[in-house]
């Protein structure tokens, strides 16, 4: 199994390139489910999870091509084509691996009248239900049943049917299968209380391109008029705004600039407020955004929130930065309730970390140590690793394979800007 090998202390400088975002692609891919035409996906990500995506597809019976950037640039193409519908079951294998399979419960079931979807269950950083997905779907007529670990939902005779959906809580998941299901339901959907995350727009951007009718895209209240069909497209997938969050942190922690190149101050809006509280310099470039620490980290508080809160997806790195930050800062996570599974390895790294509930207390310290650590999920091993840069000595970061579901050729991105960091195959 591979490792991250980090020898801490370098500053870091020069630019980086931000790939297309993990969590908008996982939520594109699935919409060739709606059209018998071609999709192509451009901006395409290198990620783990863009492979196992893959896989799901074609076991639904849609081809899926990938072609690689010229000049061993960032950004491939996906073209996937769904002209025949082989399965209409996405089987636990698949599903368990990645919790963003159940994102072809809506197409297929607006497409083909069913589906049938492993439960996902839940994993490292919480319980993750899906009972908004479900009721968001019984509003347009669907009928649910769950057994044996799968959840088998039926169109009506005729389809899907318009329907309001009002969400009692925000659920960025739920937004996206209810919009893939309504696109092609007879009538006018409403949903009340949606997800506003820059993903949905990324999403609702795509839906249009193909041929959906959606009014009120990036608010709370989305209108959709369904359509017959949908017909094929040429997107390109959004600049990924958790991984520029991350280098900017990583900028941040070692006392460096980087530039990040492609990346939106827009739609990273809260991660950008808070850098600024703590210290750090965040401009606008012709090409993206440039970061810097100027002077010491200052401690901030930090609460997870929906969209345009902070994003979950960035508090584990954030908790990294702040360890190093003058005074304590007050972490607090609203969104899930286990995710501070990095505590543990941080503290091993000589940060200063009380857990009470939900919230965090970050005593800044001075310095950290390199030791070996490991992480259960993406964003925690993320954390591990901004640690690693700043630390004192060597940093073995283990399970690589959460960090290769999310940052697309991280060691050399981070090498080329001045890090002393390599993969290492434990053969
Ligand atoms: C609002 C939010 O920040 N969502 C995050 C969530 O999206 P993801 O789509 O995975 O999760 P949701 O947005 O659906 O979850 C938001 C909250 O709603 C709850 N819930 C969700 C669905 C449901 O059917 N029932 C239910 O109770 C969840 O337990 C959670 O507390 O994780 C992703 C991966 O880390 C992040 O990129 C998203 O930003
Ligand atoms: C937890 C994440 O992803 P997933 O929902 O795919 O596990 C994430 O992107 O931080």
């Amino acid at each position: 199994m591979d490792k991250i090998v980090i020898r801490g202390g370098r500053t870091l400088n020069g630019s980086i390139q931000i790939s297309g975002a993990k969590n908008a692609v996982l939520t594109l891919m699935p919409c060739a489910l709606l059209t018998d035409e071609p999709l192509t996906l451009r901006n395409l990500p290198r990620l783990a999870d863009v492979d196992t995506f893959g896989h799901l597809l074609n076991g639904h019976g849609v081809s899926t091509t990938i072609e690689g950037a010229r000049g061993g640039e960032f950004g491939r193409v996906m073209t996937a084509r769904a002209n025949n519908i082989s399965s209409t079951v996405a089987p636990y294998d698949i599903v368990r691996k990645m919790r963003a399979s159940i994102l072809v419960l809506g197409p297929l079931l607006a497409r083909e009248g069913e589906a049938t979807v492993s439960l996902p269950g839940g994993c490292a950083i919480g319980n993750r239900p899906i009972d908004l997905h479900l009721k968001a779907l019984e509003a347009l007529g669907a009928e649910i049943e769950l057994a044996a670990g799968y959840v088998k939902a039926t169109a009506p005779k005729g389809g899907l049917r318009g329907g309001r959906i009002d969400f009692p809580m925000v659920s960025v998941g739920a937004t996206e299968n209810a919009l893939m299901a309504a696109v092609l339901a007879k009538g006018e959907t409403v949903i009340e209380n949606a997800a506003r995350e820059p993903e949905i727009v990324d999403l609702c951007r795509c839906l249009v391109a193909m041929g959906a009718k959606i009014d009120g895209i990036g608010s709370e209240r989305l209108t959709i008029h369904g359509v017959d069909r949908l017909h094929g497209a040429t997107y390109a997938v959004m600049p990924d705004r958790i991984e520029a969050g991350s280098y900017a942190c990583a900028a941040a922690i070692t006392g460096g600039e980087l530039e990040l190149v492609g990346a939106s101050l827009d739609d990273l809006g809260a991660i950008v407020a808070s850098l600024r509280e703590a210290g750090v310099e965040v401009e606008p470039t012709a090409k993206g955004i440039k970061v810097r620490r100027a002077g010491e980290l200052r401690a901030i508080n930090v609460t997870t929130q929906p969209y345009p809160g902070f994003p979950t997806d960035m508090q584990a790195q954030f908790m990294a930065m702040l360890t190093l930050a003058e005074g304590a800062s007050l972490l607090t996570e609203t969104i899930f309730e286990n995710r501070y599974m990095h505590v543990p390895e941080l503290s091993r790294m000589g940060a200063d970390i009380t857990v009470r509930g939900r919230s965090a207390v970050v005593k800044g310290v001075k310095s950290l140590v390199g030791a070996p650590v490991m992480a259960t999920d993406l964003r925690a091993s993320m954390s591990l690793v901004l640690a690693g840069l700043a630390a004192n000595g060597e940093t073995v970061v283990n399970r690589v394979y959460h960090l290769d579901r999310g940052y697309e050729r991280l060691e050399e991105k981070l090498s080329a800007v001045g890090a002393d960091i390599e993969r290492v195959s434990d053969g």
